[in-house]
């Protein structure tokens, strides 16, 4: 069945779709990474966002139980050139198409991918709406994702406890990822995630070692009401944040961020460590950027670039233990290379911060 996929700038891209389904819109964005189509799937970063693969074939292990990064598949569509008919996964029991079907997603196949990523670098991420009739479809009608509030769509309802340790990390839900959880559990965290609107009493009441601020989808400036509380929190408790949390933070301390042209998703992004000179590759997901110049010098340090266009990739403030990295360093998908970064987080509570001033 044929199906059309309709950008914001007017062009219109054909395929081919298993079931019809109702014109969907959302934000066009890609992603290069070769695996871990289930990792996107399943990030609450792609709410809302109509994901195109660049790699040609994609879903040839299937989809399986236990690689879930959140309870449900998240975008709002998802287009490949070809999509693998078979689950292949030893543990697998469903296909791409399936799973993604089986929660209401889109799957549009045989489309010339290569040619509407090009038509995205070049103009930028932006609206486009997946239809079995474009001439119909005016993208301009719909609300962009930039300007809606999808963070109460995404995050935890009430407050949960995972795992046990020495050490209690509560999570600022912003649509957390799964191994961000397992990553604190398996260093002997306990983590107990709350809704990213938590009163700073409540988490006072729950008496945490340190904070991590999640990923999440949108735009980072729709939070700007809950800016100061995140400040005072990120003030007395040694924190962690991780994309979303990592642009939350540089606005909360007075930075600012901008959208980039197209985002950096994929699991080979370079990024640079400024104090070491090391290179590491990293896995991303991000439309937003935080500026190099709006950050005070008095408040945070650049820790981390990328290397392809020198974007901000994480900071460290200069006196209080709060560390960020724009990349993700629990991975899934993509490389590990910096996981060391929640080490660093869980020294620096055990330090009680104490020793975490990077003046
Ligand atoms: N993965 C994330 O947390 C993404 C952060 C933010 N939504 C952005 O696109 O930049």
């Amino acid at each position: 069945m044929k199906s059309y996929i309709k950008l914001e700038t007017g062009e219109i891209f054909e395929g081919s779709w298993q079931q019809a389904f109702p014109d969907t819109y959302g934000e066009i964005v890609f992603f290069t990474g070769m695996t871990g189509y289930q990792e996107v799937m399943t990030d609450p970063s792609f709410h809302g966002q109509i994901v195109v693969f660049t790699y040609p074939l994609i879903g040839n292990y299937g989809v399986n139980p236990t690689d879930n990064e959140s309870t449900q598949p998240q975008p709002a569509g998802i287009i490949v050139s070809e999509a693998c008919g078979t689950s292949g996964h030893y543990e697998g029991d469903q296909t791409l198409a399936e799973a993604a079907l089986a929660a209401g997603i889109p799957v549009m196949e045989n489309v010339d991918t290569r040619a509407l990523v090009k038509n995205i670098r070049e103009k930028g991420d932006m609206g486009a709406v997946m239809s079995g009739n474009p001439e119909s479809v005016n993208v301009g009608e719909y609300e962009p994702l930039g300007e809606r509030d999808v963070i109460d769509t995404v995050t935890v309802d009430k407050q949960i406890t995972v795992g046990s340790g020495d050490r209690h990390v509560v999570l600022m839900d912003f649509g957390y990822k799964q191994s961000m959880v397992d990553q604190l559990n398996k260093k002997g965290c306990k983590v107990t995630i709350v809704p990213y609107d938590t009163p700073k009493e409540t988490i006072e009441g729950l008496a945490p070692d340190g904070l991590l601020f999640s990923n999440g989808p949108g735009n980072p400036k729709q939070l700007e009401h809950y800016l100061s509380t995140y400040k005072e929190l990120a003030e007395t408790y040694p924190t962690l944040g991780i994309c979303l949390g990592h642009q939350l933070l540089a606005l909360a301390f007075g930075g600012e961020t901008e959208k980039l042209r197209f985002g950096h998703r994929g699991a080979n992004q370079p990024v640079q460590d400024l104090e070491t000179n090391k290179v590491f590759m990293s896995s991303q997901n991000h439309s937003y950027v935080v500026t190099d110049e709006s950050l005070p010098k008095e408040s945070f340090r650049i820790k981390y670039k990328n290397v392809n266009d020198g974007s901000v990739e994480g900071m460290m403030h200069t006196k209080f233990p709060i560390m960020t990295a724009q990349f993700h360093p629990e991975a899934h998908p993509g490389p590990a290379d910096s996981e060391e970064i929640f080490d660093e987080f869980l020294e620096t509570i055990e330090n009680k911060g104490r020793e975490a001033t990077y003046a």
